[in-house]
């Protein structure tokens, strides 16, 4: 039987952003033995609170617990508990892309392994499993990947179905399963529930979730918003798929406008609660008055999320006169608040470059101290992008040291002299300033921006036969590809601890769990360059006689005019430094 989930404010900071709260405060207990479903807009905060359920991400204050175990143990509760990790299974989405084994057995075996569950009794969890998610035993020994799409969700399940946990923790599970996957996925549910274990579900299919649910929970903002009676749900089950039945028709039939209600919500990732649809059921627009919406107490809580300020619309898309939506480009290249479209990138280079010419010509430690203070005062707006990279500063200082501790040393006594490695030092500080001010560019620059800056500041080398295009799309597949290495590295780490039960934090790896990452990491970035590449073909790259696509032109604004001038004042106060120092 399984224990409650307790969760006492709980709050979930983003990693490296200590001013985002992923999740803010989050107080709820969760009875066991239940199907509970997340529900929320995109990015609201469903997988994060999934993911912290299961440990895959450390909360910034708060407790949970589960029964009476802690998920978080030990001396400032900074250690996963590993015997509440056996007890829950986790699907993220997309985690059929983990598979590392040749055979489907293998995958099985690997995430028995922390169970300690081997012999006949594996091979009759492994079968059960198999069984409940309609894999035949056949697929035991094929390779995992050349399982359809769908059936690879499913060896998903199964893989956490044959450990028994007493909760599943499912991401948008009915995600490319046909309609038989998702029976077998409700009679599943069906079956943990019965048996006394349960269910905490994010998803967004509620026509075939709903009718299954003993409870919701709204997340919205990160605020787990409220957590509906079962029989509330019920009610609103039998009212919802008929309203979004009806509306599907209607749009088919050309009686409802597409580009209003699916296209523009899809596309906006704005989530429709079947309410709404049976809202406009009722004031007449679909005219179909079977479907009145039941004033319920979960009706008034989707409905406040529903009230919640959205972004217009028409600020992100623009609607064509076909109906089919674009992304309104230069609105979002020059409009938006985000920190890499406030300046220019041609605007941030040339200051950084000014910047680091005003603290390589600071040749004293005197003169080096007035340039610390000017690059702190360059860096402290920008503090925040700083932190996540402390432990590369911390790292270039210790190296920094090592290498003037080693250049002081004299043998002839035996001591240290400074003034040996004075010039040393010097060039160090003036690389350690000039890399902490650097820092920054790479949250104030996106990389489309930057290749559009190089791309406009150099196009006329191209004349002259200069490959600029070629050179531009390389520095920003550099930058584009280093983040998503490591955001790729962070998902496919915390599906290799979830499977192995590892009870490391963050996103540290046991030794032991390297190999079970290697080989899907590898595989999905080949994949994401195979279709980089695609897309860039398909935008002209690669050939010569076509015109590139190009999305939005820079624009030169007055804060980069500011941008600049600050700068040159600051190399201004060095020169003089130098001079008269
Ligand atoms: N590593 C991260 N760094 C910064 N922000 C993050 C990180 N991970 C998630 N977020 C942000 O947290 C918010 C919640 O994301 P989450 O994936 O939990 O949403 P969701 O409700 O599951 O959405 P969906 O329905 O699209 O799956 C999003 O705004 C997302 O951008």
């Amino acid at each position: 039987m399984s224990a409650d989930w307790i969760l006492s404010n709980v709050s979930v900071l983003a990693p490296g952003d200590r001013e985002k709260h992923l999740l803010k405060d989050i107080s709820l207990r969760i009875n066991s033995g239940q199907i509970i479903l997340l529900l929320g807009h995109n990015g609201a905060g469903k997988s994060t609170l999934l993911e912290t359920l299961a440990g895959l991400r450390e909360p910034e204050s708060g407790s949970i617990r589960l029964g009476e175990e802690h998920l978080w143990t030990g001396k400032g509760k900074k250690r996963l508990n590993g015997t509440v990790l056996k007890r829950i299974g986790i699907a993220l989405q997309q985690s059929e892309s983990q598979w590392f084994a040749s055979t489907v057995r293998e995958e099985l075996a690997f995430s028995l392994r922390p169970y300690q569950v081997e012999g006949e009794e594996a091979e009759s969890r492994m079968q059960a499993a198999m069984m409940s998610v309609g894999l035949d035993h056949a697929e035991l020994a094929r390779d995992p990947w050349t399982l359809s799409g769908g059936q690879q969700r499913r060896l998903a399940i199964a893989c956490l179905l044959a450990c028994e946990p007493d909760w599943l923790l499912l991401d948008e599970p009915t995600a490319g399963l046909d309609t038989e996957g998702i029976q077998r996925l409700t009679g599943m549910l069906s079956a943990c529930r019965a048996s006394g274990r349960g269910a905490i579900v994010a998803t967004h299919d509620l026509e075939a979730l709903l009718p299954l649910a003993d409870g919701l929970i709204i997340v919205r903002d990160g605020l787990a918003f409220e957590e509906a009676p079962a029989e509330a749900v019920h009610a609103l089950g039998s009212a919802s798929p008929q309203a979004l039945l009806a509306e599907k028709l209607l749009i088919g039939k050309g009686m409802l406008d597409a580009a209003e209600t699916a296209c523009a919500a899809e596309a906006a990732g704005l989530w429709q609660p079947p309410e709404e649809l049976a809202k406009r059921l009722a004031a007449g627009l679909l005219g179909n008055e079977r479907i009145a919406a039941p004033k319920l107490p979960i009706a008034a809580a989707i409905e406040e999320v529903e009230q919640e300020p959205q972004e217009p619309l028409e600020s992100l898309y623009r609607l064509d006169a076909d109906g089919s939506c674009q992304a309104s480009g230069t609105v979002m290249a020059s409009d938006s608040k985000k920190p890499e479209d406030k300046f220019d990138p041609r605007a941030l280079i040339a200051a950084y470059l000014i910047l680091s010419a005003g603290l390589l010509s600071l040749n004293s430690m005197p003169k080096l101290a007035i340039g610390a203070l000017i690059a702190g005062a360059c860096a402290m707006p920008f503090r925040r992008f700083l932190i996540p990279l402390l432990p590369i500063i911390r790292a270039f200082f210790y190296f920094s040291l090592v290498f003037i501790l080693i250049g002081a040393v004299s043998l002839q006594p035996l001591e240290l002299q400074w003034s040996k490695s004075e010039p040393l030092a010097i060039r160090m500080i003036q690389l350690g300033l000039i890399m902490v001010i650097g820092m920054p560019l790479l949250a104030l620059m996106s990389p489309i921006r930057l290749q559009r800056g190089l791309e406009q500041t150099l196009g006329w080398l191209t004349r002259l036969k200069v490959p600029i295009h070629s050179l531009s799309l390389l520095v920003m597949l550099i930058f584009r590809f280093i983040p998503l290495l490591m955001r790729e590295w962070g998902r496919f780490a915390q599906i290799v601890k979830a499977r192995g039960k590892s009870t490391a934090r963050g996103n540290a790896i046991p030794l032991r769990l390297l190999p079970y990452l290697f080989i899907p990491y590898i595989r999905a970035i080949l994949r994401m360059a195979e279709s980089m590449a695609d897309a860039l073909e398909a935008r002209g790259f690669g050939q010569p006689a076509e015109r590139t696509t190009q999305g939005f032109k820079l624009i030169f604004a007055p804060a980069d005019g500011w941008l600049l001038l600050a700068a040159i004042a600051a190399c201004a106060i060095m020169l003089t430094a130098r001079m008269w120092l």
